[in-house]
């Protein structure tokens, strides 16, 4: 059994960096993590930059949304970070899209540095049919479908979604098209305030490419033993 696996994001959803460090020092087998609002603002900013001296990958969960220019220099800010993936939404429009999309392309060229996956989050894994009506938006499927069009069109190079659309998504936009899900849940875990959710090995086995996970590893009593247990399911699926 391998013991670690690059295709588990692990969600340090913290109030302080000290308590996200002591999660980081539980789990040497994590090798990859997200950085969200709650610890980004926490740290003022000092966590991606101490994840990435520890040696980690990070996904800077940032979701960016807002007029194209203002995402734009946003996007280069979070290429300068050292960012390996981060995300902005897919309902700012194409025009926002795709120029974050080349604001990415431009400054990793003008630093020199590795040009970090920028993905577009399309329906929140927290809202189901009904939380989507009330936004005015009738049909999740449709939307998830079309958003995921338009990031792929913008030059996105993947989306943030369920993994209960991943085959929707896997079907309009091909192999190559990056799939990062949250609203994974493995079987002995709670969904907490995720509403569309499936296991880890199910999200692997549809499709893929990255799973984050939060509360069932960091609000376990066991850090290590659950992401140890989230590995070993993921080991079972190539
Ligand atoms: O649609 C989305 C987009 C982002 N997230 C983020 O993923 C993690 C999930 O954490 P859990 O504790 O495993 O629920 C969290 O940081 C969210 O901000 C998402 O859940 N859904």
């Amino acid at each position: 059994m391998k013991n670690t696996d690059k295709r588990l994001i692990v969600a340090l959803d913290f109030p302080t960096w000290g308590e996200a460090e002591k999660l980081v020092n539980q789990v040497p087998e994590v090798m990859f993590y997200k950085v969200g609002l709650e610890l980004y603002l926490a740290s003022r900013g000092e966590a991606v930059v101490k994840l990435r001296e520890m040696g980690k990958e990070v996904f800077l969960d940032l979701k960016f949304h807002d007029i194209p220019n203002t995402v734009a220099q946003a996007s280069r800010q979070a290429v300068a970070q050292g960012a390996t993936i981060f995300d902005v939404h897919a309902a700012g429009g194409r025009e926002m899209l795709s120029k974050a999309a080349q604001a990415v392309q431009e400054q990793a060229e003008f630093l020199q540095v590795r040009k970090p996956l920028l993905l577009a989050i399309t329906v929140l894994t927290s809202m189901d049919e009904e939380d989507l009506k009330d936004i005015g938006l009738p049909d999740l499927r449709r939307t998830v479908r079309a958003w995921a069009k338009l990031a792929q069109e913008s030059g996105l190079d993947g989306v943030v979604a369920s993994p209960q659309e991943i085959s929707l998504i896997r079907e309009t936009c091909g192999p190559d098209f990056k799939i990062l899900c949250p609203g994974v849940r493995p079987s002995w875990a709670e969904a907490g305030d995720q509403k569309r959710i499936l296991t880890p090995r199910k999200a692997i086995e549809l499709g893929a490419d990255y799973i984050v996970v939060g509360r069932p590893i960091t609000q376990a009593q066991d850090p290590r033993l659950a992401a140890l247990r989230i590995i070993e399911e993921l080991s079972t699926v190539s």
